[in-house]
């Protein structure tokens, strides 16, 4: 498998790429909106892989560089420095091995630099020495995106350039996920894709509306989204969507309900559930007021000043709830905000409270299989896990593994432990559920 997708990130143009392709279901394609595209040529199942690619080249984020193994990516407490460069680390001598081809000449290169003006390069002048070295040492034809390689909690550890990969389009309602294992790039259907359909992963956030997400792809990759979800913007169905996901709320306190252009009024939104209207100019100038209050209550998050952060986002919260639709992502990123404020604080109940609440607002902002949603349950697990709190601990656990099973991949690394979390979570249960039923009676 290693081999075969290895032989594709050095051919991207060739027949060889397409019979590669073909072994795995998979053909490239054009489309008149969005260029070439990667088509099933027969069905996946949801969770199944549907390709695999090692990087052509890829380099380490700085936080990373003395934390990961420059080969593998993989985390090590017992790294060894390359003793010439002094600037690239191993986890062994098999990886050092592997990475030497490349890294003789790099080598050389970072030593003259270091040398000369007294620096070390950053990632990305790396990615492009290496990118350099290996076209060189191929002789290899390249265009291709970089890819921000993740851990499987989503967190960035370096980036890498992927051929293959780099032919799936985006949507906005992706069939599939692109996730990282140690550095190899694994796609996986969440969906069931049939044959013929088109691939396609998110390469956005894509809790947002229309207008927020097509202005993200505009600034980022510079296209205008054609998938389904994005043609669908002005029918019923994508104006319900988008006045939930980034509208203001009904001015009635306990209505759920969602706003949208009074016909007769063009200055007012009106509520499609009570009919409460509201005035669009004044909740405007409101949310300004807001913005303003969050822009310094981020000054004092990245000032690491942690406490007044808590407060000003607690009271941003507070106006944001009689601003926004009750499961708008505005409120769900400030409840993020808080959530991880509070783990820097070590205040686990209120990380927790946080976390829970965010949870109906992830539930409506994001497909079933999304990895986004399976961490957040796996976030609310762990905390009521270090609360002691067994039995909702499980619940989370549960339901975050049923997710990160089609995510992840149940043979993952990360899906192991969970599911050794999940068991050391039902033996405990099964301990303490007398005494649960005994409080019952
Ligand atoms: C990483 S490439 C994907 C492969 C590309 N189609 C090709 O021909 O090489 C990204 C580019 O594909 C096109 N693309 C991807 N997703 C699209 C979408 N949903 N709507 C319109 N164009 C899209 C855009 O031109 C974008 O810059």
């Amino acid at each position: 498998m290693k081999a075969r997708s290895a032989s594709m990130s050095m051919a991207v143009d060739s027949n060889d790429l397409q019979s590669a392709l073909a072994e795995k279901g998979l053909a490239i394609s054009i489309s008149p909106e969005k260029g070439r595209c990667l088509i099933a040529k027969r069905s996946f199942t949801r969770g199944e892989i549907v390709l695999l690619q090692d990087p052509y080249v890829s380099v380490l984020d700085s936080a990373s560089v003395n934390k990961r193994c420059d080969v593998c990516f993989r985390l090590c407490t017992n790294l060894k420095r390359c003793s010439v460069c002094k600037t690239t680390w191993y986890c062994g001598g098999t990886c050092q091995r592997n990475g030497w081809r490349l890294h003789q000449h790099e080598c050389k290169a970072i030593t003259s630099l270091k040398e000369e003006k007294q620096q070390t390069p950053t990632p990305s002048l790396q990615l492009m020495l290496r990118l350099l070295i290996k076209r060189k040492l191929q002789n290899a034809g390249f265009s291709c995106n970089a890819h921000t390689i993740c851990d499987s909690e989503l967190r960035p550890m370096g980036t890498g350039l992927y051929p293959v990969i780099s032919i799936i389009n985006h949507s906005c309602f992706p069939n599939a996920v692109l996730l990282f294992e140690g550095r190899q790039a694994v796609v996986r259907a969440v969906e069931p894709i049939r044959e013929g359909s088109e691939l396609t992963v998110s390469y956005i956030e894509i809790a947002a509306s229309t207008a927020s997400r097509k202005k993200s792809l505009k600034e980022q990759y510079f296209f205008d989204c054609k998938c389904l979800r994005c043609l669908k913007v002005d029918t019923p169905d994508g104006l319900h969507e988008d006045a939930i996901l980034e509208g203001f709320r009904c001015s009635s306190d306990h209505c759920e309900g969602f706003l949208l252009h009074d016909p007769d009024d063009a200055q007012s939104l009106v509520c499609q559930l009570c009919g409460c209207g509201r005035n669009e100019e004044e909740t405007k100038k409101q949310a300004r007021k807001v913005d303003k209050l969050g822009k310094e209550a981020s000054k004092l998050l990245s000032s690491g000043n942690y406490s007044e952060a808590r407060s000003l986002y607690e009271q941003i919260q507070q106006l944001q709830t009689q601003l926004w639709h009750p499961y708008s992502v505005i409120l769900l990123r400030t409840g993020d905000t808080l959530l991880k404020i509070c783990m820097e604080l070590y205040d686990w109940k209120q990380a927790l409270k946080y976390c829970r609440l965010t949870i109906p607002a992830y539930e409506r902002a994001y497909p079933t299989c999304h990895p986004m949603m399976g961490l957040q349950y796996y976030a609310c697990g762990k905390l009521e896990w270090f609360l002691e709190n067994t039995l909702e601990a499980l619940n989370f656990f549960e339901k975050a593994a049923k997710i990160l099973t089609v995510t992840h991949g149940r043979n993952s690394e990360f899906l192991t432990q969970l599911f050794d979390r999940i068991q050391e979570a039902h033996a405990e249960a099964a301990h303490l559920r007398p005494r649960y039923d005994d409080n019952e009676d």
